[in-house]
């Protein structure tokens, strides 16, 4: 567990933000200028802020009160930026090595980089530099693993290459990973706890799934991120169709194409613009996917949309629907309504493990 607390003043601007990320990926979402590299560069040791105290565990590395500030090469933090920054006269192999080889044919197997080992960097692609990048960063035995929006040069199919990566790093180490990103689906796949910056202030933090279908959150995410994230299990195929059937608490979900394994757990993000409400169970439609859910939240914004928080089950879903139709419909919290959900609203990016 690493503990947050840091106050730093940089000119106009003040970072004052306290959070807790447990093991697994605890993402840092917020706009440009809210004070997430700098969060992340106190925590590195790069940037040494004015009050606070920062500690992996029981391993204190920065406490204004104590006097503990922990140089950058003691740390043992591993840090991985937007380009790679590896040495282009060293093959793959040295790149890995440079700074040590902690556990290197664990790490090399699990990024998949035993075939790269003898290229320069030159030769690769722009995911696979990352990889080397992550494997390099893991080979010195980091405590804590930085990453400063690693994914945000690369284009998507170079994305959906390297994410399963990650999401293996994710569940197989116990060290936590600071992720900073303002791409939500990729929050949404990746992350554990999601930490959401606003001015240098922690606007909400807590487990992805939580907090990503809060209905107060969509403003902070923008209206086209917003979206709730729930677990799945595939539980059946329909092979004539093309379509995967997905369990979770609230029912089940058609979505298009070969999603995994039966039994195989799913990560969902539905986004809440293409979630439409409806009074009545609907006949004659063509969405696959209707669904019972509890009006648990409506929290207007300030256009003309409004956020409705939904309960599936043990689950919550959200939808972002206008302030004409809940006038119009009539909707209140309490009242049972019916989400419908197109197969096709939910993309590739949007699914993970
Ligand atoms: N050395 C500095 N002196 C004064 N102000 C600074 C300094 N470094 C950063 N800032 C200001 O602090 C604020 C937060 O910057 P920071 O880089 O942490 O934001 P960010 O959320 O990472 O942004 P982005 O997503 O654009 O990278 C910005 O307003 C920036 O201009």
């Amino acid at each position: 567990m690493l503990q947050i607390c840091v106050q730093k003043q940089m000119g106009e601007f003040s970072l004052d933000a306290q959070f807790d990320a447990p093991a697994g990926v605890t993402a840092i979402f917020g706009k440009s200028g809210s004070g997430k590299t700098t969060l992340i560069n106190a925590i590195a040791g790069l940037v040494q802020p004015d009050a606070g105290r920062i500690a992996v565990d029981d391993r204190v590395l920065f406490d204004q009160s104590a006097r503990v500030n922990v140089p950058v090469a003691g740390r043992r933090v591993g840090y991985v930026f937007q380009d790679a920054r590896l040495f282009p006269h060293l093959d793959v192999q040295r790149n890995l090595t440079y700074g040590g080889n902690h556990n290197a044919a664990q790490v090399i197997d699990m990024l998949g980089l035993g075939s790269l080992l003898g290229r320069r960097p030159a030769g690769l692609s722009g995911g696979e530099r990352q990889r080397v990048a992550l494997g390099r960063a893991l080979m010195c035995d980091p405590q804590i693993l930085l990453m400063d929006e690693p994914l945000a040069a690369l284009d998507a199919p170079r994305k959906a290459e390297i994410l399963p990566y990650v999401e293996r790093l994710r569940d197989r180490t116990r060290v936590p990973i600071i992720y900073v990103s303002h791409d939500v689906s990729e929050v949404a796949r990746l992350a554990t706890t999601l930490v959401v910056l606003d001015a240098g202030r922690v606007a909400v933090a807590g487990p992805v799934g939580h907090v990503l279908s809060r209905p107060e959150v969509v403003p902070f995410l923008g209206t086209r991120a917003a979206g709730a994230v729930i677990e799945t299990r595939v539980a059946g195929r329909l092979l004539d169709d093309d379509l995967t059937e997905l369990q979770f608490s609230g029912g089940r979900l058609l979505m298009p194409g070969y999603l995994g394994e039966i039994g195989q757990k799913l990560r969902l993000r539905i986004p809440a613009q293409d979630v439409i409400l409806a009074r009545t169970a609907p006949t004659g439609i063509s969405a696959l996917n209707v669904l019972p859910v509890t009006i648990t939240d409506i929290v207007p914004g300030r256009g003309p949309g409004v956020a409705v928080g939904l309960r599936a089950g043990d689950d919550q879903l959200l939808a972002r629907i206008t302030r004409r139709s809940l006038g119009r419909m009539e909707l209140a919290v309490g009242m049972q309504v019916f989400a419908i959900i197109k197969a096709t609203a939910v993309g590739p990016e949007d699914i993970g493990s």
